[in-house]
């Protein structure tokens, strides 16, 4: 059986991406800062990704044949507060994995996760032949890892993927991004019964948004995969307006909602469009979208209105 190590396997994708490879019969080990959670039965050991002997000495003792790095500064937002720490993390701690990895004897198949934020504005669907010019400190520490993994591949001559996902969302994911953030803020006001209000930042732009469980097909598929050159976007080839979204989360509630916009939401740089073409990983994997995101979304409100406050239960994991 394939070993699988993921890192940062306590965060959102994190729980999915455990899900994909358990379901698709892979044995997973899970590493994280801070086991703040993880599914039951998954071997976990404790290891900052800063920290390069404790990388090197998790990676050594599991010997895995594939290992996933999800563990990033993730939020655009936070990366404009905190552009150093969104550089250490998402480059040095790549950089950490990509050294303890090349000293392996049997090297592992690695995949790094770069974004759509890499790119540069575009006016048309966005493939993999767009140029690479991010606007954000978070999309230039993805460019940068992206850029470092190529060269390991070649100098080293490593298995090394990388992927460029657009927007995803699902239940679980933490209200500092958009879509939780909406969907918490009306299922409050539907809990409580009384008309409320909900705070929200620029819903003029257009996003491409993927259901999570789309998202970790994908990464599978791609690490599957034997040519690890290709870098795949993945997306649904579909942009909403955040306003459009907005209207949708609202009219699942039954209360009067009115929407205030705070500036503190605001960036100092947003993309006012972003749309994935998906072509090459359909054409060459055969992957494509199979969740609705307005189905999505559903399940994040319903999620907030129950007992789970946006959580997804752990027991769904008791593998
Ligand atoms: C592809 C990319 O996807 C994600 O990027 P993000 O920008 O951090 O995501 P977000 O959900 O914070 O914002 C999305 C959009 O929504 C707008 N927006 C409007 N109103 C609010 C609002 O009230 N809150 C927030 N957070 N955003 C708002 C905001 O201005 C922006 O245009 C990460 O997973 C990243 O890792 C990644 O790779």
């Amino acid at each position: 059986m394939s070993k699988v190590l993921i890192f940062g396997i306590s965060g959102f994708v994190g729980k999915y991406l455990t899900q994909e490879f358990v379901n698709c019969g892979y044995s997973v080990f899970g590493s994280d800062k801070l086991n703040s959670g993880i599914p039951n039965g998954i071997p976990f050991v404790e290891a900052d990704l800063l920290n390069e002997i404790q990388v090197e000495k998790v990676i050594s003792d599991i010997e895995p044949d594939m290992i996933v790095n999800l563990a990033a500064i993730s939020s655009v937002s936070a990366s404009w507060d905190i552009p150093q720490v969104t550089m250490s993390v998402n480059v040095i701690g790549a950089l950490n994995i990509l050294e303890a990895a090349r000293k392996q004897d049997k090297k592992p198949r690695v995949m790094f996760i770069g974004s759509s934020e890499e790119y540069a504005d575009s006016d048309k669907p966005i493939n993999e032949e767009t140029k690479l010019n991010a606007n954000n400190p978070y999309g230039i520490s993805k460019m940068a890892q992206e850029r470092f993994a190529t060269v390991y591949r070649e100098r080293y001559d490593m298995a090394i993927y990388c992927v460029r996902p657009f927007n995803h969302t699902g239940v679980g994911q933490r209200d500092n991004f958009v879509l939780p953030s909406f969907c918490k803020q009306v299922a409050e006001i539907e809990k409580s019964g009384k008309a409320g209000v909900i705070q929200v930042g620029n819903l003029a732009a257009e996003r491409d948004f993927t259901d999570v469980r789309d998202i970790v097909r994908a990464y599978r598929m791609i690490i599957e995969s034997n040519d690890c050159t290709k870098v795949y976007n993945v997306g649904s080839g579909r942009a909403y307006s955040l306003r459009e979204l907005l209207e949708y989360i609202v009219s699942l509630s039954n209360q009067d909602i009115t929407v205030e916009v705070d500036p503190k939401r605001f960036r100092p740089i947003d993309t006012p469009r972003v749309v994935c073409n998906y072509n090459l990983i359909e054409k060459e994997l055969g992957w494509k979208p199979e969740y609705r995101i307005k189905d999505t979304l559903k399940e994040i409100f319903e999620g907030y209105l129950g007992d789970m406050n946006g959580e997804r239960g752990w027991q769904e994991y008791d593998f």
